[in-house]
């Protein structure tokens, strides 16, 4: 019944105004599933390859879409995915593209999940999943490669690790939007938003700290539950090579600095979530901060993991991070993205389910997150492409898909 009759790929717009690649998918039965793929600002060099998305779809139309309509059941996620790289023959996707494969991938479980009219969680996590939901980090102040002239570290996050239900969590993290931006007004700082949504004013680390710190407490007496404070630091794009130190605007700190620099705001903040604090080859690195702080705090990889289990492994041998962001198009298929997590809670690391900066309205990552039981998603706080997973995330819990 889930045999694929027909795929259709074109170009859409992303929240960037980029264009990104969108797959229909059509089964036998007249199963339907359509998906787009996200696209990154703060890419890790070891993620799988993004193709501009004209040459994704003209490579795909040739190598992928043979091998997959009238061959694979879209019901069959294993089958459709390796069938993606058995037509892409490389380890990266860079004859298809990424964005391609990942659109197909996650359309074609849309496509399944329809024929069996279940929704997309079910489909892929099984009937007792949709009990428990992912706690979502909100991205509330931000700079690095998100927003020109601001913050040095790229996400400031709200982390409402004690709100009774998702909805709150939503809730609580768009207010902790609104109360920054309340503080930044009464400080005279003018604002846009960055790329995910974020406030990206033009001030330093430090202030973004106090002011991110003030809101979540002032929300968090507001609705009487336990509100975290997280970070992406995006350690790889501070990271200078040649120098071998991480350049801020106003310092510059070798790697012990760095890990000493991360450890004090661990404690001085308390904060919760330390996302790619160092750079993308530095496991060792990882692995002592992970040391110092890893029973306070998750230590998540991003850059360092690339949703690939080969570097996940690595990282578990050598005791780097705790956490592991899984992006499915930093893979390039649900198939990866699945045995990256399955592995990570094999071994006590907590999975983050991740948007990234450049999306569509396609919430797939909040039912991978509900399906795959992840602790946490991440995926903005405001703003339409952001909302579309956050409102679905309500909708599964009101049992409303
Ligand atoms: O670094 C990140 O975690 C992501 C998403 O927040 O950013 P980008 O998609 O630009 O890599
Ligand atoms: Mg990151």
């Amino acid at each position: 019944m889930t045999l694929i009759t027909d795929i259709r790929l074109r170009r859409i717009l992303d929240s960037r105004g980029n264009p990104t690649v969108e797959a229909d998918v059509v089964t036998e039965s007249g199963g339907f599933g359509r998906a787009a793929a996200p696209s990154g600002a703060s890419t890790g060099e070891y993620e799988a390859v993004e193709r501009p998305p004209g040459e994704a779809i003209a490579a795909a139309r040739e190598h992928a879409v043979p091998r997959l309509v009238g061959e694979v059941y879209a019901g069959n996620q294993r089958d459709v995915d390796a069938a993606l790289h058995a037509a892409d023959g490389t380890d990266d996707f860079s004859e298809i593209g990424a964005n391609s494969a990942v659109a197909i991938s996650m359309a074609a479980a849309k496509a399944g999940a329809d024929v069996l009219g279940a929704p997309l969680f079910q489909h892929l996590g099984g009937t007792f999943r949709g009990e428990n939901f992912p706690i979502p980090l909100g991205n509330v102040v931000g700079g690095g490669e998100h927003a020109a002239d601001a913050t040095d570290i790229q996400e400031f996050l709200a982390a409402p690790v004690g709100a009774p239900s998702v909805a709150d969590a939503v809730f609580a993290n768009a207010a902790v939007h609104a109360a920054v931006a309340d503080l930044l007004e009464e400080r005279d700082v003018p604002c846009g938003k960055g790329d995910e949504g974020a406030w990206a004013p033009s001030i330093d680390d430090g202030e973004a700290f106090d002011v991110v710190a003030e809101a979540v407490s002032m929300v968090q007496d507001e609705v009487g539950f336990n509100i975290g404070f997280g970070l992406d630091v995006a350690g790889a794009e501070l990271y200078d090579s040649v120098s071998g130190t991480y350049e801020y605007s106003d310092v510059s700190r070798d790697t012990d600095e760095q890990i000493e620099y991360i450890a004090e705001l661990v404690e001085e903040y308390d904060l919760v979530y330390v996302e790619d604090p160092l750079d993308e080859d530095d496991y060792d690195a990882f692995a002592d901060l992970t040391d110092e702080v890893g029973d306070q705090t998750l230590i998540c990889g991003d850059d360092l993991f690339v949703t690939n289990t080969d570097r996940l492994i690595e990282g578990i041998d050598r005791g780097a991070a705790n956490s592991i962001l899984i992006k499915p198009n930093q893979i390039g298929t649900l198939t990866d993205a699945f045995d990256a997590i399955e592995l990570a809670t094999e071994n006590g690391y907590d999975s983050v389910v991740s948007h990234r900066s450049g999306e569509t309205e396609d919430a797939t990552i909040a039912h991978l997150a509900v399906a795959t039981d992840a602790p946490f998603i991440k995926t903005g706080a405001v703003g339409g492409e952001r909302t579309a997973k956050l409102n679905e995330l309500i909708r599964i819990a009101d049992d409303a898909t």
